[in-house]
């Protein structure tokens, strides 16, 4: 579904993606994690034709992506911080997208009325709460029924209860075939989420693996004690 091969973007003198080859296929629900700054969300940005690669090609459905735009209609996409013009309420800027997008697939609102945002219909953007404005974004990512979720720290700033029900909605959607990508720093909450892990780090990719397969490798039930344990015998090999 997402192919990658041979990815490289400098900003500048500074390499922020070198050598990334990436297979995403549907039905998995994969998670890009690694330290804050090794380039998580510039290649989201890459697939999403936000950042333009120096070298290298993304293909979605066996199409190249440079200079496309339709694809993305297939994509739902929630950034880290979701921007909204300031003066617009929750209810115009849902109904501005819907018509902007003017999309014939059936609408997906069950994360509209799961996180009850008809009540708070007239409130303005620049006075919602950051977990409001969280919901927001995610609603506008599953809405238009996309084939690609790519969710950039979807939990972040969302409370316990709200957190739970994006996760149940994400199961929902892995489960139907979807392809989710999504980027996290809190590795206890994908344990019963995700299938595959790509590890990233300084730009590069350390590993991409099938969740099974690194618990089996590392005899380790936890994601994050499995990660710890992989970057934990790599350092001691470089270290012989
Ligand atoms: N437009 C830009 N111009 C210059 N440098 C940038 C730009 N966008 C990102 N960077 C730099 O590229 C590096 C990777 O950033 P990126 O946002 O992709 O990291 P990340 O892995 O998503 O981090 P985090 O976990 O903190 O969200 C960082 O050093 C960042 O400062």
């Amino acid at each position: 579904m997402i192919e990658i091969k041979d990815l490289n973007k400098k900003f500048g003198k500074f390499e922020v993606l070198t050598n990334i080859n990436l297979s995403c296929k549907k039905g998995e629900c994969i998670a890009l994690i690694g330290p804050n700054g090794c380039g998580k969300t510039t290649l989201i940005k890459a697939v999403l034709g936000m950042v333009l690669p120096d070298t290298g090609t993304i293909h979605f459905n066996g199409n190249s992506v440079l200079g496309e735009y339709l694809y993305r209609e297939k994509i739902g996409y929630m950034p880290q911080i979701g921007r909204y013009p300031d003066n617009m309420t929750i209810g115009q800027i849902i109904e501005m997208i819907k018509k902007i997008r003017n999309s014939s697939n059936n609408l997906d609102e069950d994360l509209f009325n799961a996180f009850e945002l008809e009540k708070m219909f007239d409130k303005q953007m620049r006075t919602l709460s950051g977990g409001t404005t969280q919901k927001v974004s995610a609603v506008l990512a599953f809405l238009f029924n996309p084939d690609v979720l790519i969710l950039d720290e979807p939990t972040a700033g969302l409370d316990p209860l709200a957190a739970e029900v994006l996760k149940e909605k994400i199961i929902k959607e892995k489960e139907k075939g979807k392809l989710i990508l999504i980027t996290s720093h809190l590795l206890s909450e994908l344990d019963d989420l995700i299938t595959e892990i790509i590890f990233m780090q300084e730009g590069k990719v350390h590993f991409h693996q099938k969740v099974d397969e690194l618990k089996a490798n590392t005899g380790e039930e936890k994601i994050s004690k499995a990660i710890a344990k992989i970057l934990k015998d790599k350092k001691n090999e470089s270290n012989n």
